[in-house]
C-alpha cells in the first residue's frame, strides 16, 4: 500500500502518545492513534479528551482513536511507538504485518529491555528489520506538552531523511526537535536518567537541600556517560536535551513519574504501594536493575544506580544508603578531563608512601 506522507500513526493510548498525537494533528497530519481500550477510543473520538491519562487536555480533531491496529499503521508515512518497553516488542509484533520498509519507525519509549539488554529501537530493528528506525528522547513531560508549554526533543537516527522527516512532523511553535546520529546514545539518555529521578525524589522528600539535588544531578550524568561509552555511545550526547536537558526536568518535577516514585518512598511508603499508588509506568524501577547487572558484567562503576537498587530491592533505608555513598571513593570531577583512574592510582601512591 502506498504510504501517505502526511499520516501518521501513534502506538499507545497513554499520556506521551496522546501528547505526541496531538502535536502531529496540529502540525497538519492526519493521525491515527491505536490503543487497546474501547472505550477510551469512544472517550477521545466523542469528547476529544483522554480521561484516563490526560483528562484536562483537548485533542485535536485531526486525531482518530482506534482500537484496529492495522487502519493505524497501514499507508502512515510516521509510526510513533509509545509503549511501556515491558509490552513494546508484543505490539510491535502485533503491528508487523501491516508495516512496510518504506515507513519512518519511531520508538518514543525510553526503558531497556531485559533479554538481550535492548533498547526499543533495536526492539523496533529485531522485529522489523527495516532502515528508517528513530528514537525521541529529551525533556518532553507529557502533561506540559499537552499545554502546549514551550520545550524540545532530538530525534536520534543513523538515517538523515528520518531525521528531517521527523523534524518537519512534529517539529512546531511550542515543540522543537533537533537532530543527532547517535541513536543508541539518545536513547541511552532517556532510560538511565530515569533511575536519578527516582533518587532525586526520595532526596525531595527525605528535606535534601537544591545542593544535594544539584550533586545528585552531576554525579548521575558522570555515571551516565561513563556507562554509554562502555556501551560504544558518545559521551558528548549527554550534553545535549536527550542527557542533561532530560536528567534536570526528570530531577526535579513531580509531573515526572518516576521522580513520584522516589518521593512516594521518602516519605515512607513501600516501592509496591509507590508503583500502585502511581497506576501508571515508572520505567527507572526496572531499568535501575538491568544497568546495575550489566554494568557490573562490564566492570563499570555506578555508585548511584547501585546504590538505588539497594533501596528498592534490598530494604536499604535511604537515608543510610546516603550516607554510605558520601563515604565512598572521591575520584575525578569529569573523567574526560581528568581520568578517575589518575585520580585512583595518585591515591593509591599515596598510601604505598605513608605506610
Ligand atoms: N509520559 C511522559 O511524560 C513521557 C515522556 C517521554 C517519554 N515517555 C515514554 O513513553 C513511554 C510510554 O509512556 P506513557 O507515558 O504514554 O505511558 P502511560 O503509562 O501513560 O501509558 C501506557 C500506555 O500503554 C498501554 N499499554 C500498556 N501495555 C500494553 C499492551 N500490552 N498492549 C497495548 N497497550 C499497552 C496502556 O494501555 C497505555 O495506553 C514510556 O516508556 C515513557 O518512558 C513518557
Ligand atoms: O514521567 P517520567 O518519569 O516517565 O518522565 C517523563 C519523561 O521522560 C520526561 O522527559
Amino acid at each position: 500500500m502506498a504510504l501517505e506522507q502526511s499520516n501518521v500513526a501513534v502506538l499507545g493510548g497513554g499520556s506521551f502518545g496522546t501528547a505526541l498525537a496531538s502535536i502531529a494533528a496540529d502540525n497538519g497530519a492526519t493521525v491515527r492513534q491505536w490503543m487497546r481500550d474501547h472505550a477510551l477510543v469512544e472517550q477521545i473520538n466523542r469528547e476529544r479528551r483522554n480521561g484516563r491519562y490526560l483528562p484536562d487536555y483537548a485533542i485535536n480533531e485531526r486525531v482518530e482513536a482506534t482500537t484496529d491496529i492495522r487502519h493505524a499503521v497501514e499507508g502512515a508515512a510516521i509510526v510513533l511507538v509509545a509503549i511501556p518497553s515491558k509490552a513494546f516488542r508484543q505490539v510491535v509484533e502485533q503491528a508487523k504485518p501491516w508495516l512496510s520498509p518504506e515507513q519512518i519507525l519511531v520508538s518514543t519509549t525510553k526503558g531497556i529491555e531485559q533479554e538481550g539488554f535492548l533498547l526499543m529501537s533495536q526492539v523496533l530493528e529485531e522485529i522489523t528489520g527495516f532502515d528508517h528506525i528513530g528514537v525521541i528522547a529529551g525533556p518532553n513531560l507529557a502533561s506540559e506538552i499537552a499545554d502546549k508549554q514551550l520545550t524540545a526533543t532530538v530525534i536520534a537516527s543513523a538515517d538523515p531523511g528520518t531525521r528531517t522527516r521527523v523534524q518537519k512532523a512534529l517539529g512546531c511553535s511550542y515543540f522543537r526537535v533537533y537532530a543527532s546520529d547517535d541513536r543508541h546514545g539518545v536513547e541511552l539518555g532517556g532510560a538511565l536518567k530515569n533511575i536519578y529521578a527516582i533518587s532525586a525524589g526520595m532526596a525531595a522528600a527525605l528535606g535534601m537541600g537544591e545542593n544535594t539535588r544539584s550533586m545528585l544531578m552531576t554525579r548521575a550524568l558522570a555515571e551516565m556517560g561513563r556507562f554509554a561509552v562502555a556501551q560504544g555511545a558518545n559521551p558528548m550526547t549527554f550534553l545535549g536535551l536527550a542527557g542533561v536537558g532530560d536528567l534536570i526536568v526528570t530531577c526535579s518535577s513531580k509531573l515526572s513519574r518516576n521522580y513520584r516514585v522516589g518521593y512516594a518512598m521518602g516519605e515512607g511508603r513501600s516501592l509496591d504501594e509507590a508503583v500502585e499508588a502511581l497506576g501508571q509506568v515508572a520505567e527507572g524501577v526496572n531499568t535501575v536493575r538491568l544497568v546495575c547487572d550489566k554494568a557490573r558484567e562490564m566492570n563499570v562503576y555506578m555508585p548511584l544506580a547501585e546504590g538505588l537498587k539497594r533501596v528498592l530491592f534490598e530494604g536499604v533505608a535511604a537515608k543510610e544508603m546516603a550516607g554510605l555513598l558520601m563515604a565512598g571513593e572521591q575520584s575525578s570531577d569529569v573523567e574526560f578531563v581528568l581520568p578517575r583512574e589518575a585520580v585512583l592510582e595518585a591515591h593509591r601512591g599515596e598510601k604505598v608512601r605513608h605506610d
